[in-house]
Order: C-alpha cells, then structure tokens, then sequence
C-alpha cells in the first residue's frame, strides 16, 4: 500500500527520482544536462521549493517559471513532443511512489501547467489583440 504525499520530505523524494529519469530519457536529458547545463544542487532545492508551494501553498518558491522557459525555448525549440515526454515521466513517478488525494492534486497541476507552458509558447500568435 502507497502512502500519499504528505510533506516536504516527500517532494523530496518524488523531485529527486523525477529528474533522475529525466536525466535519462533521451529526448528532453540533454536539454537540462547539454543545454542548460543545470547545477542540480541549485536547481532541486527550488523545484522542491516550486511543489511544495504548489501543493501545500508555503509560498517558499519565488520565480517566474515561464519567462525561465520562454528563454529556454529559445535555445532549444520546446514542443509538444518534450511537453509529452516531461508529463509521461512525471505522471509514472507519482504513481510509482505515491496514492492518494494529494498524489492525484499534483499530477492535475503538473498537467495543467504543462499545457499553459505549452500553450504560452506554442499556440500561433493570434492576428487579433484584444484589449
Ligand atoms: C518540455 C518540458 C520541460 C523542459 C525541457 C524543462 C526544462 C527546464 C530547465 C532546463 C530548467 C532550468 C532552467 C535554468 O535554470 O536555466 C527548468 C526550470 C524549471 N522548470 Fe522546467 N522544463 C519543462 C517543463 C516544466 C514544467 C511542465 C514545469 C512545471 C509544472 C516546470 C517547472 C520548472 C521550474 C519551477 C523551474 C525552476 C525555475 C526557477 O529557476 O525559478 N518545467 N526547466
């Protein structure tokens, strides 16, 4: 029987194995380790900052992870593809590690901030602004 996510140690946990099969999966690894060239000591600490503030509402995460992407969508073209790969990954491990109503809340809110992402810097400029 899996225990749901209950706390920051858990993130812990769920962070760390994500990027670990991040790291490995052919498609969007070399992104964090050839183009970003991540310091992973530096970047996991606020990725856990980044759930638990998401799950928990510590507000303990301050960015603006979409100007982060935008950035690095243009260094290397980020589309539905990677979307697709990151969300696979995250959503197994969840699974793998954890069940329950706040395993369930983190999946939702990874997928839907991964469509925005993908939306915000894929969908076609519109010809029209409103307002
Ligand atoms: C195509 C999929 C994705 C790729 C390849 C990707 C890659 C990266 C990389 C390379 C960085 C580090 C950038 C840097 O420090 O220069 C980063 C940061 C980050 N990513 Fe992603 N990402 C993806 C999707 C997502 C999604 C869907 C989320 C949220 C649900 C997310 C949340 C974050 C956050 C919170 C940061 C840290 C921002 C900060 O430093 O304040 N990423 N990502």
């Amino acid at each position: 029987m899996k225990n749901d996510i209950l706390n920051r140690d858990d993130l812990i946990h769920l962070v760390d194995t994500f990027y670990t099969k991040v790291q490995l999966n052919p498609r969007i690894g070399p992104i964090f380790t050839d183009v970003a060239k991540i310091d992973w000591s530096h970047h996991l600490p606020k990725m856990y900052d980044f759930w638990e503030s998401i799950l928990f509402g510590t507000a303990t995460y301050k960015g603006n992870p979409m100007l982060i992407h935008f950035a690095l969508n243009d260094k290397i073209a980020l589309k539905a593809e990677e979307f697709n790969a990151w969300k696979l990954i995250f959503m197994e491990t969840v699974d793998e590690l954890f069940a329950g109503k706040n395993a369930e809340t983190i999946k939702q809110k990874a997928q839907s901030i991964a469509d925005l992402m993908d939306f915000k810097i894929n969908a076609p400029k519109s010809k029209i602004n409103i307002v």
